[in-house]
């Protein structure tokens, strides 16, 4: 669904990323590894066409990014759930606003069907904080909140940038179950994550590839998992 294809990115200084070969299939569970500053989030941000490649081919669901115009590329978007590191809420919105905000945005102008939002709102565990605001939350809240607002337009591929950063090992845990019932959906998911404890105690309940970035490549992650 998503495939890159001796991909290169530069922001300027030289390539930070270097011919990186990834393919996203259906029903695929990739972790990212490596280093701070290694270019992780640069790697999902490629993914979603948020960057256009130096070098190299990144195809969406069967088309080539480079002959795609932006309708074509937003329409690729919806079918791409992202989790961002750093979450990006409006606080002065309640949360289930914030969860249903993509389906507002999007070109279709619909507005969230409110049982949907509600059932998304019980199955991260939120119904209860569906009229807080965002700043209100605890961190563990926030990046289920921010899981919900990935899944809402139901996407085939879900990116996750440190989906359990700032959150302690239960609700990290809880965290890595909703991705996994989301991977047994069918779902491609790509979890770029620092956590090693976090990715050995995953491995056994799913069928999964650790990859690493380190001095600007990607390869499949050695003997420490
Ligand atoms: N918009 C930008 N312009 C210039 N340099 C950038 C930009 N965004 C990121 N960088 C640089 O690219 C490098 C990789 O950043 P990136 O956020 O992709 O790394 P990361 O592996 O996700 O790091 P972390 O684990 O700390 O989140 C860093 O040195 C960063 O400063």
């Amino acid at each position: 669904m998503i495939e890159l294809e001796g991909v290169s990115y530069s922001y300027g200084g030289g390539d930070l990323l270097r011919e990186i070969d990834l393919t996203l299939a259906p029903g695929s569970f990739h972790f990212l590894t490596g280093p701070s500053g290694a270019g992780k989030t640069t790697l999902l941000r490629l993914c979603y066409a948020a960057l256009r490649p130096t070098a190299g081919r990144i195809g969406l669901f069967g088309r080539d990014l480079a002959q795609m115009d932006r309708d074509g590329v937003a329409r690729a978007r919806r079918r791409i759930g992202v989790v961002h590191q750093d979450c990006q809420f409006l606080d002065h919105l309640p949360v289930a606003e914030n969860v249903a905000l993509p389906v507002a945005v999007s070109e279709t102008g619909r507005t969230a069907d409110a049982e949907n939002l509600a059932e998304l709102l019980a199955w991260v565990g939120l119904s209860a904080r569906a009229q807080a605001l965002p700043p209100e939350l605890s961190g563990g809240e926030r990046q289920r909140a921010a899981l919900a607002r990935a899944v809402i337009m139901s996407p085939d591929v879900i990116l996750a940038d440190e989906p359990t950063g700032n959150v302690d090992w239960e609700m990290s845990q809880r965290l890595m179950q909703l991705l996994i019932e989301l991977n047994r959906l069918g779902k491609a998911v790509l979890l770029a994550t620092h956590d090693l404890a976090l990715i050995r105690a995953t491995k056994p309940h799913v069928q999964a590839r650790v990859l690493r970035i380190a001095d600007r490549r990607l390869s499949v992650a050695g003997a420490e998992l």
